[in-house]
């Protein structure tokens, strides 16, 4: 079949709609496979949707959070220490959440998507814009917000107090996090993955690591989710009413490496239609993002990442799909000439 060329990667098959919204797009009702929806073979992902890993992805009960129970706390932000270490991504249950909340908003998600495409295209985002529909619904938040109200607010709690763990974590002060904190600039972003009669001959969303804080995922019980860890892929194993918390670019930064933004990719599959939900918390476009002094000093590091900005990250990540991190990267002279620069006297 015909391949496409690596600089023009063919289409993921996120975010079209299905059949029965009239759509152009009817791919699991064709023998025939559309060719913009082909992979070329070393992009193609090979583990299937459901071929489960044996390796446990790590399972962290937030309960105490809710009780205020001091000692399952500790408990807690060890257990995210060592996750955020090792994985870069874990399943958070007892999160306080409602389940009922998370389903009511998959079923408007589903809705949405199930729109004709011309309804869905009023909300079409702009050139250059950061929010509405194209592949995926982006930073719909004000339609979720009007559909099923409280959902932002309890998301974005949500994740205040996981950074909050994380930070902890790290044994840096609080007030260190402070001024990434801005309610206004998460994003929601829903995903739609129809069903594809050759599934790992495309990709549902192609490798990436998300560029932001921490993310917050939803997912319905279909798998479709893969991270590569040490170098091999796991599916990660859907779970019910759990959401995944993944660590981004800019927590990497932040911890000078400590943390690893995982990089993941969704698969999809021949029988079904899969959506999951994303929540983007990030600090404001104007934010200053560089390694945190005390964790370079008491590690005894070097200053891994020159500062940037949020907005010239994004600008940086709109060129380059994968990697925008190692633009920003400093490069470390060898130790016998090396006289490395302090990135900004605002830490110090
Ligand atoms: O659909 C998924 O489960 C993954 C979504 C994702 O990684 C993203 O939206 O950044
Ligand atoms: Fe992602």
């Amino acid at each position: 079949m015909h391949q496409t060329g690596h600089h023009h990667p063919p289409n993921t098959l996120r975010g079209t709609s299905s059949t029965a919204a009239g759509s152009n797009v009817t791919v699991h009702e064709e023998t025939m496979f559309p060719f913009e929806f082909v992979w070329p073979v070393h992009k193609r992902p090979f583990l299937p949707y459901d071929e489960f890993s044996d390796v446990e992805i790590p399972t962290i009960d937030f309960t105490c959070l809710q009780t205020g129970d001091e000692a399952g706390k500790k408990q807690v932000v060890a257990q995210v220490r060592a996750a955020c270490l090792d994985w870069g991504f874990f399943h958070a249950i007892n999160h306080g959440i409602p389940l009922e909340l998370l389903d009511r908003v998959q079923i408007q998600a589903q809705r949405f998507f199930d729109l004709p495409k011309e309804e869905k295209l009023k909300v079409q985002k702009k050139p250059g814009g950061h929010i509405g529909y194209e592949h995926a619904a982006t930073g719909l938040k004000d339609y979720a917000m009007k559909i099923v109200p409280g959902v932002n607010e309890k998301l974005e709690k949500l994740a205040t107090k996981l950074m909050l763990v994380i930070v902890e974590g790290l044994e840096v002060n609080a007030s260190h996090f402070e001024r990434f904190v801005d309610k206004s600039s998460g994003i929601l972003r829903w995903n739609h993955y129809p069903p594809c009669p050759q599934p790992l001959k495309t990709m549902g969303m192609d490798t990436h690591t998300d560029f932001n804080l921490i993310t917050v995922l939803h997912q319905v019980s279909i798998g479709g989710v893969q991270l590569q860890k040490d170098g091999s892929w796991i599916a990660a194993k859907p779970r019910r009413g759990a959401l995944a918390i993944n660590i981004g670019d800019m927590l990497q930064a932040l911890s000078n490496d400590l943390y690893k933004s995982i990089p993941h990719r969704a698969v999809v599959n021949s029988t079904q239609s899969r959506l999951s939900m994303a929540y983007f918390y990030a600090p404001s476009l104007e934010t200053e993002i560089s390694p945190l002094p005390k964790l370079v000093q008491r590690n005894n590091q070097s200053w891994n990442y020159k500062p940037f900005t949020v907005a010239e990250f994004l600008a940086a990540k709109k060129e380059k799909v994968f990697n925008t991190l190692e633009r920003f990267r400093i490069h470390q002279t060898p130790p016998q000439c090396s006289s490395h620069t302090t990135p900004t006297a605002e830490y110090a």
